[in-house]
């Protein structure tokens, strides 16, 4: 008796902490978790994370967890975990990116919390204060010279054309005019390593850099870039007003806050953010239009009318045209939720109740605009490009159609979302809810080439 006792109290204990194992993991999401100790199911994952995410869903239903590299992530698809993701307080933002900031910009976890809110205020700040002015001016410039090294019958990537024209635009105006190279060699390096950086980001976000050699060279050169840069942008001073460029606003709080050290890391992630969404935003705008010839063939019509027939004179794009060509609009908009960003992602951090299921604290959180943008019930025919069913949204209004997801959502979405312009009969900034403000550079983009009479060179192969 004496002898069983203790064995028969282990055996009881097991049963009872597998009972209680069972139990909690049955109130649990289902879980992908891979044959593979930690990796999970990181590598079906990580091969074509969209389509696994869909097949996923199909499978196990609306919330599921799936274990990558160490990690849990809950997917959530329907309302009720839309909502979670939305309103929940028991979700935060900084400590579900805090990590992928880490490994991608190498900045510490206590610096990145503790300056986040700030830098996150001083960025959405600047960019309400910039003006589609300040992209005409250089954008024409860019595109002019682009369009004279194609010559009149020359040909391009689509892709490499929109690189070409937003890169220099873009690292300009945020940073400082004269930043990106005009050196032929060193522009096809910074081409070369902005690409390897971006493309590896999602690899870098979650993999020791040792493990990824020409992404960590590619992420050293940038940092270098801006490393040897930061003093110019600081004395900076642009010769039309005295306004800070984004950069600039960044580095004048990493000062205050005795944080200068990590000013090119936060370059490196502005560059990023700036870029890594808008050009092929740009591309597919122009890829979707291009290929629906009757829209195509729409705003050509309505481009001549607001700015007349094509011509040599140098074009101003204003406010009140931009009003009078809705459509264009409309295709950014529509390409931007058919190439909306795969996941955006908050932490548990209290376990939250999603259906029938908890979701524990410490999970991520995973919500993807892209397919949420493909729910016939929200967006109908959700698979066809069609521009017109932006006419419901009532952009005056800052509202976008619902469930429109691109720009993240709650405290922290993308500061780049608002282009707020001086409004000419009031005289007053208003912030106007807008496409990103780069995005919207197609728009003039579409009009330039078709003042110049480029848009019938530019063809889909
Ligand atoms: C079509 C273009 C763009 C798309 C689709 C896009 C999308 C997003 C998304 C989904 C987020 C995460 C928000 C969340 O999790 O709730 C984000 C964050 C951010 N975006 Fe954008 N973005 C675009 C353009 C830009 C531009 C032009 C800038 C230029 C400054 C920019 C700067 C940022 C920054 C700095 C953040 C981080 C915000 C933070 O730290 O809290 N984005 N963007």
């Amino acid at each position: 008796m004496e002898f069983i006792s203790p064995t028969v109290i282990i055996i009881l204990g097991c049963v009872a902490v597998l009972l209680f194992l069972q139990w909690k993991n049955l109130r649990r999401p289902p879980c992908i978790s891979g044959w593979i100790p930690w990796i999970g199911a990181g590598f079906e994952f990580g091969k074509t994370p969209l389509e696994f995410i869909e097949k996923a869903r199909i499978k196990y239903g609306p919330v599921f967890t799936v274990i990558v590299m160490g990690t849990r992530m809950t997917f959530v698809t329907e309302e009720e975990g839309i909502n979670v993701f939305l309103k929940s307080k028991e979700v935060n933002f900084e400590l579900a990116v805090q990590n992928p900031i880490y490994r991608t910009a190498s900045i510490a976890k206590n610096i990145f919390l503790k300056l986040h809110e700030k830098l996150y205020i001083t960025v959405k700040g600047k960019m309400g204060t910039l003006n589609l002015y300040k992209f005409t001016g250089q954008l024409t410039e860019e595109l002019q010279e682009q369009l004279q090294n194609l010559g009149t019958h020359g040909t391009t990537d689509l892709n490499k054309f929109m690189r070409h024209l937003l890169y220099p635009v873009t690292v300009n105006i945020l940073f400082k005019k004269g930043l990106f190279p005009s050196d032929e060699r060193k522009i096809r390096e910074f081409h070369q390593h902005f690409q390897a950086y971006d493309e590896g980001f999602e690899y870098g976000s979650q993999l020791p850099e040792c493990l990824l050699r020409n992404w960590s060279k590619s992420k050293k050169w940038l940092l270098e870039l801006f490393k040897k840069n930061i003093p110019d942008i600081k004395t900076y001073k642009s010769a039309k007003d005295n306004s800070l460029t984004v950069m600039q606003a960044v580095l004048d709080l990493l000062e205050m806050e005795a944080n200068e050290q990590k000013s090119p890391n936060y370059g490196l992630l502005l560059l990023w953010a700036s870029l890594s969404n808008t050009v092929p935003v740009a591309f597919w705008t122009f890829a979707f239009v291009l290929s629906h010839p009757n829209i195509h063939r729409t705003i050509m019509e309505g481009i001549s009318s607001v700015f007349g027939t094509a011509g040599k004179d140098k074009i101003k794009v204003s406010e009140d045209d931009l009003k009078k060509l809705p459509l264009i609009k409309w295709c950014i908009l529509e390409t931007i939720r058919l190439r909306a960003p795969g996941v955006i992602t908050r932490k548990v951090l209290k376990p939250v109740k999603i259906l029938n299921y908890t979701v524990p604290s410490g999970d991520l959180l995973m919500l993807s605009p892209f397919w949420l943008h493909r729910n016939p019930k929200y967006f109908p025919e959700p698979d066809l490009f069609k521009p017109e069913r932006w006419k419901k949204a009532n952009l005056e209004k800052h509202a976008f159609l619902d469930c429109f997801m691109a720009f993240g959502s709650g405290k922290y979405q993308c500061p780049g979302r608002f282009c707020p312009r001086h409004h000419s009969q009031s005289k007053v900034w208003y912030p106007r809810h807008n496409v990103s403000c780069v995005a919207e550079v197609c728009l003039v983009i579409l009009i330039l080439c078709a003042k110049t009479k480029r848009s019938d060179k530019l063809q889909l192969f």
